[in-house]
C-alpha cells in the first residue's frame, strides 16, 4: 500500500492536473461516485451535506447533486464564504440549487441553532468541509460545526479526511470530524494510517489521478 504525506498528495494532484491535464472536475466526479458506491442506500435516505467551499466542498457538492438525482432527500449546509469558492464547487453548487431549495449557509450563532435542531431529520450526515488543504487550526463557525456533528450521534461519512484532522497526522488543529466511516482518495493518507482509531474505518478509492502522476512523485 503506498502511504502520502500531504505535500506528495497536493503534488501528485497538481502534477495530473496541470501537466497531465486530467480536467479536476472529472477528478471530483470520480471522488463523489467513489463515496456514493461506498454508501448502503438501502438504508440512507436522507443526507446532511456539511461543505465548505474548497475542493473537498466541491465532492460534496457532486455527492449531493448524485444524491438528489437518485431521489434522496438532501439538505445541504455550506460553511464557508461561498463568494470564495472554487471552481470545482461552483460548477455542481450551481446544479444543486436547480435541483432543491434546502441549501443554507452557516454563519450566525442562530443558524448554528437551526443547523442543529434540523439534523434530527436525517439519518447521514457526509463531512465535505476540509481535506488535504486544512493548514490551520480549526476555529469560530468552522469548530462549532464540528462539535455539533460530533455530538449529533449521526452516522457520518468524511469525505477524503476528517475535516479538521491533519492529513500528516502530526499537528493538532484544535478539533476534527469523529468519523464513522472515510472514503479516502486515491492514496492512503499517512495519518490517517498511523492513527488505528481511524485506520478500520477507511477505504482508499482510485478516482483516476494516473500512475505516472504517482511514479513521479513515489519512490519506491
Ligand atoms: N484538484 C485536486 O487536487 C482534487 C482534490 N480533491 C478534493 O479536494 C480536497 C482538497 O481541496 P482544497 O481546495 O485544496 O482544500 P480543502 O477543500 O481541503 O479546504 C478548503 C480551504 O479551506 C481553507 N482552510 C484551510 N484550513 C482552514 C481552517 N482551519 N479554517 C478555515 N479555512 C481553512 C483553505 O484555504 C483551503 O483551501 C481533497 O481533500 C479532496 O477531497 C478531489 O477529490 C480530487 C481532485
Ligand atoms: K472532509
Amino acid at each position: 500500500m503506498i502511504i502520502v504525506d500531504r505535500e506528495t498528495m497536493k503534488n501528485i494532484d497538481a502534477y495530473a492536473i496541470n501537466e497531465l491535464k486530467i480536467p479536476s472536475i472529472c477528478l471530483v466526479e470520480r471522488a463523489s461516485l467513489a463515496v456514493l458506491n461506498n454508501i448502503n442506500l438501502d438504508i440512507r435516505n436522507s443526507f446532511g451535506i456539511v461543505a465548505s467551499v474548497g475542493n473537498n466542498g466541491a465532492d460534496g457538492m457532486a455527492l449531493a447533486r448524485n444524491l438528489l438525482s437518485i431521489g434522496k432527500k438532501v439538505e445541504i449546509y455550506i460553511v464557508g464564504d461561498i463568494k470564495k469558492a472554487s471552481t470545482d464547487f461552483l460548477i455542481n453548487f450551481e446544479s444543486c440549487k436547480k435541483m432543491t431549495d434546502k441549501i443554507f449557509e452557516i454563519r450566525t450563532i442562530d443558524d448554528i441553532e437551526f443547523f442543529k435542531n434540523n439534523l434530527e431529520k436525517i439519518n447521514t450526515i457526509i463531512d465535505a468541509i476540509f481535506g488535504t488543504g486544512l493548514n490551520r487550526t480549526v476555529s469560530g463557525i468552522y469548530s462549532y460545526v464540528i462539535e455539533i456533528i460530533n455530538l449529533s450521534n449521526i452516522f457520518t461519512i468524511s469525505i477524503d479526511i476528517p475535516s479538521g484532522y491533519d492529513c500528516d497526522g502530526e499537528m493538532d488543529f484544535g478539533t476534527y470530524v469523529d468519523s464513522d466511516f472515510i472514503v479516502s482518495m486515491q492514496l492512503m493518507k499517512k495519518g490517517l494510517y498511523y492513527d488505528t482509531y481511524f485506520r478500520d474505518k477507511i477505504v482508499v478509492e482510485d478516482i483516476g489521478i494516473a500512475q505516472k502522476a504517482i511514479d513521479k512523485f513515489i519512490n519506491i
